[in-house]
């Protein structure tokens, strides 16, 4: 199978090395980039192979034809770039699940893999228990709340920033409480894992979510609660952080390595 991928960050980089150790399952056809200068230096030690696949061009990016695109860049990448790679008839993982959040993109997206026999998928990415979340959807599900917690610094640069001093933060301090819709619209690069785990559920107007910073935690924390016919989920995950970036937990890009290397796989699990 033939990968493509879209952004070359934390997880992009991550998950290409992942994708390199399994030549005889995948062929990685091609790195879709913002900044072909920046790429081209973050690609170095075991990464420096990748250098002739980076490409900020993507029609040439296509010409690669890959199989299979995994998204790992951002919301405006899918927003730039999702319609383009259904067309091309590829299909598509998407780790910025938050983009979803805009109820049309998600309807065009659908009707394009439909029209094209393809498939969009959505990687389970920082948080787990997505299987017993949609099981238990069938089941009858009555509530879900979504709780994510971070140290400070992981909130830069989000709306949660401007009037609030992050490193003077001496206590939890609830940043958000509302929608999932709300959350992973107004927290695209932190709140991702709320849309995923309304998706699953209830829908992303009905699942509720609570984002913290928090001085006393150095993981990023993920809590899910869902009461069901099928019972009661309580699940927490203390994440590490990917050194490349702090806000995005390390397991991301393995979730979606995984989910690659089950699309076409005999046996999956
Ligand atoms: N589902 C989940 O569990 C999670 C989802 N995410 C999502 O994954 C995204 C990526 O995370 P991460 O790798 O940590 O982020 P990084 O910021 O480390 O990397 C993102 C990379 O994508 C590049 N990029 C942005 N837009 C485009 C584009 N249109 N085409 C090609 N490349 C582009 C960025 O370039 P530049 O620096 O030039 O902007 C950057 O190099 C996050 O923004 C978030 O939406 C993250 C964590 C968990
Ligand atoms: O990686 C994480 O911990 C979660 C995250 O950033 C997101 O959902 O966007």
């Amino acid at each position: 199978m033939r990968v493509g991928l879209i952004g070359f960050g934390a997880i992009g980089q991550r998950l290409a090395r992942g994708l390199l150790a399994h030549p005889q399952r995948v062929t990685l056809s091609g790195v879709l980039v913002q900044d072909l200068s920046e790429a081209q230096a973050a690609a170095q030690d075991d990464l420096a192979q990748l250098r002739p696949l980076l490409s900020d061009s993507r029609d040439a990016w296509l010409e690669a034809a890959p199989d299979l695109v995994v998204e790992c860049a951002g919301h405006t990448a899918v927003d730039a770039h999702a319609v383009a790679v259904l067309g091309a008839g590829c299909d598509l993982l998407l780790v910025s699940v938050g983009a979803l959040t805009d109820d049309a993109r998600y309807e065009r997206l659908r009707a394009l893999a439909e029209a094209h026999g393809r498939q969009v998928r959505l990687v389970a990415g920082a948080v787990g228990g997505i299987d017993w979340l949609t099981a238990a959807r069938d089941a009858g599900l009555r509530e879900v709340v979504y709780r994510g917690r971070k140290p400070p610094q992981a909130w830069r640069g989000s709306p949660a920033e401007p009037g609030r001093d992050l490193d003077a933060l001496v206590a939890p301090t609830r940043l958000f409480e509302g929608s999932a819709r709300q959350a992973a619209r107004d927290f695209p690069r932190n709140a991702n894992v709320a849309a995923t785990v309304a998706l699953a559920t209830l829908g992303l107007d009905q699942t509720r979510v609570e984002l913290w910073a928090d001085p006393g935690v150095s993981d990023n924390q993920h809590e899910i609660e869902a009461w069901g016919e099928a019972g009661h989920l309580l699940l927490r995950l203390d994440n590490r952080p990917d050194p490349l970036n702090p806000r995005t937990s390390l397991v991301t890009a393995h979730s979606a390595l995984r989910a690659v290397l089950n699309w076409r796989a005999p046996l999956v699990l």
